[in-house]
């Protein structure tokens, strides 16, 4: 399913929770709209669903219009199903009762007894859930519950999934493996997700292209890659992953860095980074050194990741991240220098 999103606001006495937002997306893209709390990520999942009627603007998927003027397509009468953070699962229902309660709506009174079955079977089995069918919610491990929210949300199969923080309940080691679940039943069912999170780890493993959010407008729209290699602003830089803001002075197209030495090429560098007098640097683009050459600074803090020893550097009062190589294991309060990589 295809979306355009024209100029959505949603306005709150109190709060602008969405301002001005239009983007428009393809049919079948995986979209991660990424922000901190309170940037508006949710409200704007909720109007794409129609649980709540945007104060302006346009949503319409195709030709088909959710949300225009007083125009308003009732959440059961769009082609979509949502998986929300807390699970929402009921206590007195297996399983399968979960899986199959979405084909009982009237949207699919045209479905044999046979072809329901043979639906529900199918999301179960792309869900590994064949073996916990008969259970109930209080049985399951957290994994196990949203992998039901998941397989009642593609039962039906919906050509738009909307996901809200699925995760976020669950540990890490579960977040990771449930992440290429969800990459796989993309593949599989083809739909559009629109995947809400504030995590930027996920949102850059997983989506094809990510929206970043902050204060209710658009702050940067693209593919991961592009948005870690080019971030567009000081935000978007220091929110997606690690990035170190270098203070110096541009000339030209040449940024020279405080040491008065390091120098990098600004040119398509955005103009709010030369607004500021800072350049983005993301750790792996430094290499730590012990002889003097590059940006000089002390070892605040040090963290063993196994390959690598994840350093915070004072440098002049700013903090950098580095990551260093095992081999050269530097210690806290030792000063070492910045150089650059030569892939900077
Ligand atoms: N019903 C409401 N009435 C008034 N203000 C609201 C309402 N719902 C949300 N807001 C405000 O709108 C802003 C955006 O809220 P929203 O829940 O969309 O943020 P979010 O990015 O999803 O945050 P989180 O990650 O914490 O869930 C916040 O400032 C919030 O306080």
């Amino acid at each position: 399913m295809s979306l355009s999103i024209k100029n959505v606001s949603q306005i709150y006495d109190t709060a602008v929770a969405v301002d001005d937002i239009s983007v428009e997306i393809q049919d079948g893209e995986f979209i991660a709209i990424l922000g901190p709390s309170g940037c508006g990520k949710t409200t704007l999942l909720r109007i794409i669903a129609g649980f709540i009627q945007a104060t302006k603007g346009e949503v319409l998927s195709g030709d088909e219009v959710f949300t225009r003027d007083h125009h308003h397509l009732p959440v059961n009468e769009r082609d979509l199903a949502m998986v929300f953070q807390s699970f929402a699962l009921w206590p007195h229902m297996t399983v399968r009762e979960h899986i199959e309660y979405p084909l009982q709506s009237k949207r699919h009174s045209h479905l044999s007894a046979a072809e329901k079955t043979a639906m529900v079977d199918e999301a179960i089995r792309s869900t590994g859930l064949e073996l916990l069918q008969k259970r109930l919610p209080g049985e399951l491990s957290g994994g196990q519950k949203q992998r039901v929210s998941l397989a009642r949300a593609i039962v039906s199969k919906p050509k738009l999934l909307l996901m809200d923080e699925p995760l976020s309940a669950l540990d890490a080691e579960l977040k990771i493996s449930m992440r290429k679940e969800i990459k796989d039943i993309h593949t599989m069912t083809k739909s559009t997700i629109i995947y809400v999170t504030h995590d930027q780890s996920e949102a850059l493993s997983m989506a094809d292209r990510i929206i970043i959010m902050k204060d209710g407008k658009i702050e940067q729209m693209g593919t991961p890659k592009e948005i870690y290699e080019h971030p567009q602003t000081i935000f978007a830089a220091t929110f997606v992953s690690k990035c170190n803001l270098v203070h110096g002075v541009f000339e030209g197209n040449t940024f020279t860095a405080y040491d008065g030495k390091t120098q990098y090429d600004a040119t398509n560098l955005p103009v709010c980074f030369n607004e500021a007098g800072v350049y983005p640097v993301r750790p792996e683009d430094f290499v730590a050194t012990g002889e003097a050459m590059g940006i000089a600074g002390i070892i605040a803090n040090k963290q063993y990741n196994g390959r690598e020893i994840h350093y915070k550097v004072d440098c002049n009062g700013d903090f950098f991240t580095i990551y260093g190589d095992v081999t050269k294991d530097f210690q806290i309060g030792q000063t070492i220098y910045l150089k650059k990589s030569d892939a900077a």
